[in-house]
């Protein structure tokens, strides 16, 4: 298990945020966290990286199991010798553990380059000796190198030297990824990726999640179920800081209490036109839907493979 959490609580005044959630995820999990707007999401981010400390409960990490656990099928355990107490660590803390995040609101310096916005990043990920004057060049390199290397993978390497406010919508978006991707966490936390982003844009915002979740274990907060739907290994769903359901996307799309909660009748419909299909949405379904090709992220795998720097 690389992360757990037990009775997870976060109360502010009279509201109960998010309220006794047990939790665990796997390591290589695509994991989207759903639900009503109010339903805890982002307070359940801002506990798991220490932006918010719990009222009560627990969270564990483990990227020593979770290693261990990739392609047996999560033998290892957060309850393991190797798992970290991060319940009361910082944002510095958990960053450094190995949980890099990305915001609903950009949060990028919208001077520097694009370049420099993954380069510092990189740099900062290394923890406070990065920053000391006395620092080798080769330091320099590395986190230019490294920084050079995301560009690629997030496609935007062609404008390392374009000032980021002069970014489209989405190219912010996908550098918001590439700075979260800097230092190599072992869980990615994004939220809302895909918020304000041109139908065009989603495509490539979503290749680039799927892309990432293949070396990376991914937590995502998004309320375009279509998307959800269609790269999520897991989902699991909050209401009213509950968790209310847990499981693969197909048993969340069938769950009544998630589609009174939540979903109002998102899926059904699907079901009534491909035939009732488990897998997803048909392909011809999505190809009227924005031109965005769907299918299981499994079945994409291949595809994407042996592409990355
Ligand atoms: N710092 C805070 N102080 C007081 N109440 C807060 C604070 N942060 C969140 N809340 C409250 O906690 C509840 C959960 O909010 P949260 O932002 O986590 O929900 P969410 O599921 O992320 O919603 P959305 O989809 O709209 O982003 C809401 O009732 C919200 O008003």
């Amino acid at each position: 298990m690389l992360l757990e959490t037990d009775g997870l609580t976060k109360r502010f005044g009279g509201i109960t945020a998010v309220d006794g959630v047990d939790f665990a995820l796997e390591a290589g999990e695509l994991c989207s966290i759903i639900g009503p707007n109010g339903a805890g999401k982002t307070t359940f981010f801002n506990l798991l990286t220490g932006v918010l400390e719990p009222s009560d409960g627990r969270i564990r990490f483990d990227p020593a199991g979770g290693a261990d656990s990739t392609g047996s099928n999560g033998s290892g355990s957060a309850g393991d010798d190797t798992a970290l107490d991060i319940t009361a660590a910082s944002p510095d803390e958990t960053a450094l553990a190995g949980i890099h995040r990305s915001y609903q609101i950009t949060n990028l310096f919208p001077t520097l380059s694009v370049l420099e916005n993954v380069r510092v990043a990189a740099q900062a990920s290394r923890g406070n000796d990065s920053w000391k004057l006395w620092r080798n060049v080769s330091d320099f390199e590395d986190h230019y190198a490294e920084a050079t290397a995301i560009l690629e993978r997030i496609g935007l390497a062609a404008e390392a030297e374009t000032v980021t406010q002069n970014l489209s919508h989405g190219e912010k978006r996908s550098l918001e990824v590439g700075v979260a991707l800097a230092g190599d966490p072992d869980l990615l936390l994004l939220d809302e990726p895909t918020a304000g982003v041109s139908s065009e844009g989603v495509d490539e915002v979503v290749a680039l999640i799927e892309d990432v979740a293949e070396d990376h274990s991914v937590m995502l907060i998004e309320h375009n179920m279509e998307v959800v739907m269609d790269i999520s290994d897991r989902i699991a769903v909050l209401h009213r800081g509950e968790l209310i359901a847990d499981g693969p996307p197909e048993d969340v799309r069938g769950d009544e209490t998630v589609q009174e909660a939540y979903l109002g009748g998102y899926g059904r419909e699907e079901s009534g036109r491909d035939g009732g299909s488990a897998d997803g949405p048909a392909e011809s379904d999505a190809a009227t839907d924005g031109g965005r090709q769907v299918g299981a992220r499994a079945g994409r795998r291949a595809d994407l493979g042996g592409d990355r720097p």
